[in-house]
């Protein structure tokens, strides 16, 4: 049976006022075949040269590339970041073995977008519903300005009537997704379309990839205080000088500071996670029981990453009528953990000489 459709892109065009650039994404499902077929949709601005591609999964992507070789992979569903690979093509993000390629569930891996609420603390699906929408290209990101190269891409959400129905608020969610040598940066923004003040929880899911999880060292977080979700959101203070993991991992720290180090001794590589605007970091590992419970999971799968998420939990934004909540959080790579001499901890997360 045929199938196509369509998205309707509201784009800026640099002389005169708004102009609609409608691109049609056309695909075929006969028998054995998947549901889409791999296609090359080009948007034609002078400002946003975005190509999309469709992969054997069928959903529709965008590859951002730069010009050290580093790549990224972004899915429309969901507004995802499901690949980030150096220039040598080694995969920096976590894809569990199991993910459910198919829309309607959220994809295990990658950077999930957690909106507008993160885990069960309210009313909505758990992580709230952005992760679970085909999100569109936005060529009018302003007031940032038009991401004009293949190392960027702006991605939108807006309110649905069926999500209206479920959370009555009007928004406007944006993403930028930039890719530089070493680095990915991502800047997720809010704004009200409603004529009342909303609340929101936010999280930026970033599943990352190690090598073993018991040689990992998570720093930055010592000394703040925990809410412990493997004890029903108890409050604790952390007392270890770093995280070490022997076991499942649940908690949201709040207040980090701005940086924190994912120092990973076996592949002599220090990920550093910069964010602002969000204040919390959720650091979640399931471990062999839970994993097994999850079916999108696989069984041995936990020993190869780690979630440390950019997020706003503690202290809900409360965001008026017409203002943008903005956010950013950049991951870098320094390719030799502090094991090896060559880097101290202190200077990549203070700058400490
Ligand atoms: O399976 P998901 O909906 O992606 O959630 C994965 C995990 O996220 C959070 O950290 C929750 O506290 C956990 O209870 C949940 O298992």
């Amino acid at each position: 049976m045929a199938f196509e459709f369509w998205f309707l892109v509201l784009a800026r065009s640099h002389e005169t006022d708004l102009s609609y650039h409608r691109i049609k994404l056309e695909g075929g499902r006969e028998k054995g075949k998947p549901f889409f077929r791999s296609f090359t949709g080009r948007l034609r601005s002078k400002q946003m040269p975005v190509t999309i591609f469709h992969g054997a999964d069928g959903l529709p992507r965008i590859i951002l590339t730069e010009p050290c070789g580093s790549t990224a992979e972004v899915l429309l569903y969901g507004g995802q970041v499901v690949s980030w690979k150096n220039e040598r093509r080694e995969e920096l993000l976590f894809m569990s073995s199991k993910a459910n390629w198919k829309p309607t569930k959220a994809i295990r891996g990658g950077i999930p977008v957690c909106f507008p609420q993160f885990t069960n603390f309210g009313s909505l699906e758990q992580h709230g519903f952005a992760r679970n929408r085909l999100w569109s290209l936005d060529s009018c990101p302003s007031p940032l300005p038009p991401a004009n190269s293949p190392s960027s891409v702006d991605l939108i959400l807006k309110s649905t009537e069926v999500d209206l129905k479920t959370w009555p608020r009007s928004f406007e969610l944006r993403l930028r997704i930039s890719l530089s040598a070493g680095k990915l940066t991502l800047i997720p923004r809010v704004r009200n379309t409603d004529n009342k003040t909303f609340p929101f929880t936010f999280a930026l899911r970033n599943y990352l990839s190690v090598s073993d999880i018991s040689e990992v060292r998570v720093e930055g977080l010592e000394t703040l205080d925990y809410f412990d979700n493997l004890m029903q959101g108890e409050r604790f203070t952390e007392q270890a000088d770093a995280i070490t993991f022997d076991g499942e991992v649940d908690r949201v720290y709040l207040g980090t500071p701005i940086k924190i180090a994912i120092i990973d001794h076996e592949k002599k590589r220090t990920l550093v996670l910069r964010k602002e605007g969000l204040p919390d970091a959720v650091v979640w590992n399931p471990w062999d029981k839970k994993a097994k419970a999850l079916p999108d999971f696989g069984d041995e799968d936990y020993k190869t990453m780690l979630c440390v998420d950019s997020a706003v939990v503690e202290n809900p934004v409360m965001l008026k009528p017409s203002e943008e909540w903005k956010g950013r959080q950049e991951l870098s790579i320094v390719s030799s953990s502090y094991c090896s001499g060559q880097l101290d901890p202190r200077k990549v997360l203070y700058g400490i000489n």
